[in-house]
């Protein structure tokens, strides 16, 4: 498997390549600013389409810079999920998404492509989840929730049932969601309320 990214996330994302004995084939990044990423050679990504290989992950956090390499690319990406993960049959998810240890994805969720489950994160029935959105560590959405493209939710936040975050909003760590949000919003506090928004070109 090669890993495009060379972060704090691509880190856990080596680790749970290990944990499911897979190889690292290649570790690639835009600025080498190291000859090396933990124990493996560091390549520059300018290099990576000669490859011409789907069995990558685009380990890179940044829910804007994810999408613009996703679209560079165009094939096809491997999903990968931590075996601590607890996944309903039912669940549907697109290419290149992660979930990390101890996440838990219930009945009928639907998870677009890249999107980021982070480690102990909780994400309840029938929500839905669209491209590029980071789900961060110890999130909890109930179940019908709807995410827009690109959005994070920030550590520790709490969604209720029902709720729609439109496209590319943030969500304040330890927030507490209880109305729906516009595209960009970014939302804090409990309850939840709008203080700004992103300007973000999507
Ligand atoms: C494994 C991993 O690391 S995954 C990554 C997880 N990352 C996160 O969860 C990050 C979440 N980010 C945040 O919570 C950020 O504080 C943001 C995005 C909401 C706001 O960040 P910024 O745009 O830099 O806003 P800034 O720090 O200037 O704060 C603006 C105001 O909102 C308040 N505020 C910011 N964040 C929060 C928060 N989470 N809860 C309550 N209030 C907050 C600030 O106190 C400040 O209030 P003031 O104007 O009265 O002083």
């Amino acid at each position: 498997m090669h890993v495009i990214g060379a972060g704090g996330h691509a880190k856990v994302v080596i680790d749970i390549i290990k944990s499911h004995n897979n190889k690292i084939e290649g570790v690639w990044a835009e600025n080498c600013i190291t000859p090396t990423f933990l124990d493996y050679p560091l390549n520059n990504y300018s290099e990576f389409k000669q490859l011409n290989t789907h069995r990558f992950i685009i380990a890179i956090g940044n829910n804007q810079v994810r999408k613009r390499i996703a679209n560079e690319l165009m094939t096809s990406s491997a999903e990968i999920v931590h075996p601590s993960c607890s996944l309903s049959a039912s669940v549907v998810m697109g290419a290149g998404c992660v979930c990390m240890a101890n996440t838990t994805i219930n009945a009928d969720v639907v998870i677009g492509d890249h999107v980021i489950i982070n480690s102990n994160a909780s994400v309840d029935h029938d929500c839905k989840i669209a491209n590029f959105v980071h789900i961060s560590p110890q999130v909890g959405l109930a179940g019908n929730v709807t995410i827009g493209e690109g959005t994070h939710v920030g550590i520790g936040a709490t969604v209720i049932p029902g709720v729609k975050i439109g496209k590319w909003a943030t969500i304040g760590a330890g927030a507490v969601v209880i109305r729906d949000v516009p595209d960009y919003a970014v939302v804090v506090g409990n309850p939840g309320k709008i203080i700004k928004y992103n300007k973000i070109e999507d």
